[in-house]
């Protein structure tokens, strides 16, 4: 790639446009405007960009869709979606989309300009194939159980050569602990490539995987070699390999079988010497058994397995983890970090996560920009987050979390649990029953399912400040 980074912008909104032409264009910055969304395809299909700016809402093809397409052609590309405030749903479905960032409208100048060029820097990471050991910033934030014995099982296979299948939820951190075991491992200096099963046409993974020759099918203008070819003497990271169609489950087998392969249209064998991490988030054992894996390349590709715990089940991590991306972040938009009050930081370990530790770093890059003060209170929160929902209540995560603590609290050496933990549960119920009520004790104890007496009691030893007074 050489030196000036080519963006293109898409916006139905001419002042948007030019402010952000003007923005963006830097001397080592090449901007393009398109009014309409197929206008840049075109120019796309013909030279790709670096990154993609595009708003939501236009006419014909909207910002979504064309993340969407985009990122099934190109789907290194990072895609910044801008976005107002009030569509903020639409937002938080573009990251679910695999969106790179959002920048909220209306916008700071230096913000857009900080965020490009950390999308520039992402771009340029993910193409250079090979990349010195020490600049690879896997830096795993993780006191959890769960994760120790993730770090053990790395420095354990830390001299070795050896196939891992890496599963946990998306966003869980499989491909980050796929680069430390690469990173740690005898290949260090060699490539380490990454590849998203879940991401890629099917009629285009055999080329992808492969590569190609000349003319072994229309569009394939010249040979390429495939993500194989270039992860020679290093580490090949195969993301959602669950996604992988049947026929390529079995060019894969032979190839791992034998250390050779053609490329597609091509006659002579390509020998790689390739160690494979191969992640899913997926359950390969029921895949198998429903005869949607092949049971072979199963075993051939479990051989070492590491589980990457739900967010929800390393509560503990949340509030270092939570500061970690804010000052990541702020470095990133050079701003000052934000720091979290301990109510917010309280609220956010309670939370469910589903889009697990990309959600939190999300969050933090969304609070770095939208939080008004320094200090983050809960209000601050995306509307989303605000609430500890019912759902995750009803989920059962409060019991998760308990377990957790409980587990936690033996193997710190507690004795009597009970007069710890009773004493909590009693007056999280009294507090919630009596925020519901407005603070009449009558109804609560109503709801509570005790007589009046009996909160009144209980009020004096738990929360002394309510007990007195009456409704
Ligand atoms: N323990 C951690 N410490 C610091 N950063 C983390 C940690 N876990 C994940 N991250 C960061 O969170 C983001 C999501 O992680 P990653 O891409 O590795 O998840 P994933 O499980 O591979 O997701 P997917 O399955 O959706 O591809 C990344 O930016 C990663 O750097």
């Amino acid at each position: 790639m050489s030196d000036t980074a080519r963006v293109y912008i898409v916006d139905d909104d001419r002042a948007i446009r030019w402010v952000l032409e003007r923005t963006l264009a830097q001397p080592d910055i090449e901007v393009a405007c398109f009014e309409r969304a197929d206008q840049a395809e075109i120019a796309m299909d013909r030279q790709p960009p670096d990154v993609l700016l595009t708003d939501i809402r236009m006419p014909g093809i909207d910002g979504l869709d064309l993340m969407a397409r985009t990122r099934e052609r190109h789907p290194d590309m990072p895609v910044i979606v801008m976005t107002a405030h009030s569509d903020l749903d639409s937002a938080v479905a573009s990251y679910q989309g695999g969106a790179f960032e959002y920048l909220p409208k209306p916008f700071d100048v230096d913000d857009a300009l900080a965020l490009v060029r950390r999308a520039i820097a992402h771009a340029r990471e993910r193409r250079t194939p090979a990349r010195e050991p020490e600049g690879i910033d896997t830096e795993i934030i993780g006191e959890a159980p769960a994760m120790q014995e993730v770090f053990r099982a790395i420095g354990r296979l830390s001299q070795s050569h050896i196939t891992v299948m890496i599963n946990g939820e998306s966003g869980t951190g499989k491909e980050r602990v796929a680069q430390a075991l690469h990173q740690h491992s005898p290949r260090a200096r060699a490539p380490f490539i990454a590849l998203n099963m879940a991401a890629i046409p099917r009629d285009l993974m055999e080329s992808e995987l492969f590569g190609h020759e000349k003319g072994a099918f229309t569009g394939a203008t010249s040979q390429r070699r495939g993500r194989f070819e270039q992860a020679d003497g290093g580490t090949l990271f195969l993301d959602e390999i669950g996604d992988m169609p049947a026929e390529t489950q079995t060019r894969l087998l032979r190839v791992l079988a034998d250390g050779e392969f053609y490329r597609v249209g091509g006659h002579t064998s390509v020998k790689v010497d390739v160690r494979i991490i191969a992640a899913t988030h997926q359950n390969l054992e029921q895949l198998v058994s429903e005869g949607r894996f092949r049971e072979d390349l199963y075993h051939r590709l479990n051989v070492i397995r590491i589980h990457l715990p739900r967010l929800a089940e390393r509560r503990e991590d949340i509030p270092r983890l939570a500061r970690h991306f804010l000052a990541e972040a702020a470095k990133e938009l050079s701003a000052e970090p934000k720091l979290l009050t301990e109510e917010a930081e309280a609220h956010l370990a309670r939370l469910s996560w589903p889009g697990n530790v990309r959600q939190l770093e999300n969050t933090c890059r969304w609070l770095t920009v939208m939080a008004s003060g320094r200090e983050i209170l809960v209000d601050d929160l995306p509307p989303e987050l605000r609430e500890i929902g019912s759902a995750e209540m009803a989920a059962g995560d409060w019991r998760g979390a308990f377990r957790e603590w409980a587990d936690r609290a033996l193997a710190a050496g507690h004795t009597h649990l009970l007069e710890e933990a009773v004493p909590d549960f009693e007056r999280i119920l009294i507090e919630t029953a009596l925020k519901h009520t407005g603070g009449r004790k009558g109804e609560a104890a109503e709801l509570l399912g005790w007589g009046r007496n009996t909160l009144t009691r209980k009020l004096k030893v738990l929360l002394p400040a309510l007990a007195d007074g009456s409704d």
